[in-house]
């Protein structure tokens, strides 16, 4: 085969999504306890490059929390487990007050428990609540019944367990809706999806990712809908490095033809 036959991408042209904690930073006993590594800004903002801004975070923190651990970066980002998103052109979509109204009703309704109990760590976010008990394990059952009392005080919430927290968020709104949605639009429009994750909140966007003919990539251990995995966050900067490089080459050489 003479090169001129080679096809000028190697490998499809790709939208890379993933998840903050646990997949670009090591999880810590509390959530302002992450250490992002001074490197991973700057790491992030070249794969953002090559991969001609196709590169997104689907996270359960609000999108304030990820622009302060990667600035200067200002990425496409949905927060709060897709009930907020920053779209690529940078606007941000308003979030209805009425889920806005709702997550405070529960937040409210489930502070009794944790001022009865300083140990467990409640975040009120912007359309979605986390209650943290990895303080206070032995609490988990009474987390439970206090958020399910409280979600059923309010409708359309629904509850997604997490890593030692339970979450509340909208029914409407999950880390797939907010994949598929970026995938209607520029830049990801037309190229092939990929999601990393950690979590069981990660498994909408797996199968999101997978339904538009791409691939979940699940970090760690467990049940999964996600057709491949990776060992560890070292190995998730490492691969996203590795595809940044691909697309750097494959422009190169659709530069030559
Ligand atoms: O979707 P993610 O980006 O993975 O965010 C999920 C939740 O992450 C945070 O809590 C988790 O990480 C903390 C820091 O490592 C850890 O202390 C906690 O036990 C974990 O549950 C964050 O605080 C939540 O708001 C996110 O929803």
């Amino acid at each position: 085969m003479s090169i001129d036959a080679v096809t000028p991408h190697a490998i499809p042209q790709l939208a890379i999504f993933t998840d903050f904690d646990g997949t670009l930073v090591e999880i810590a006993e509390t959530p302002d306890a992450v250490e992002v590594p001074d490197t991973l800004a700057q790491q992030l903002e070249r794969a953002v490059r090559e991969l001609d801004s196709a590169f997104a975070v689907l996270t359960g923190r609000e999108i304030a929390d990820i622009d302060r651990y990667l600035a200067p970066l200002h990425l496409p980002i949905a927060g709060a487990h897709g009930t907020q998103r920053r779209r690529a052109d940078g606007v941000v979509e308003t979030v209805d007050p009425a889920i806005v109204l709702a997550a405070e009703e529960i937040a409210h309704a489930v502070s009794p428990l944790v001022q009865a109990n300083p140990s467990l760590l409640l975040e009120n976010k912007e359309g979605a609540v986390a209650l943290h008990f990895r303080q206070a394990p032995e609490l988990e059952t009474a987390v439970r019944i206090a958020m399910e009392e409280a979600v059923h005080a309010v409708t359309d919430f629904t509850l997604v367990p997490g890593k030692m927290v339970l979450e509340a968020r909208p029914r409407a709104a999950s880390k797939g809706e907010a994949l598929r949605a970026f995938m209607r639009e520029e830049p990801f429009l037309g190229r092939t999806p990929i999601f990393i994750g950690d979590d069981t909140t990660d498994e909408d966007a797996f199968i999101a990712a997978q339904d538009l003919g791409g691939v979940g990539i699940k970090l760690g251990e467990g049940d999964t809908a996600a057709r491949m995995r990776i060992a560890n966050v070292a190995s998730v900067h490492a691969l996203i490095q590795g595809l940044g490089d691909i697309a750097a080459r494959d422009r190169e050489v659709a530069l030559m033809h």
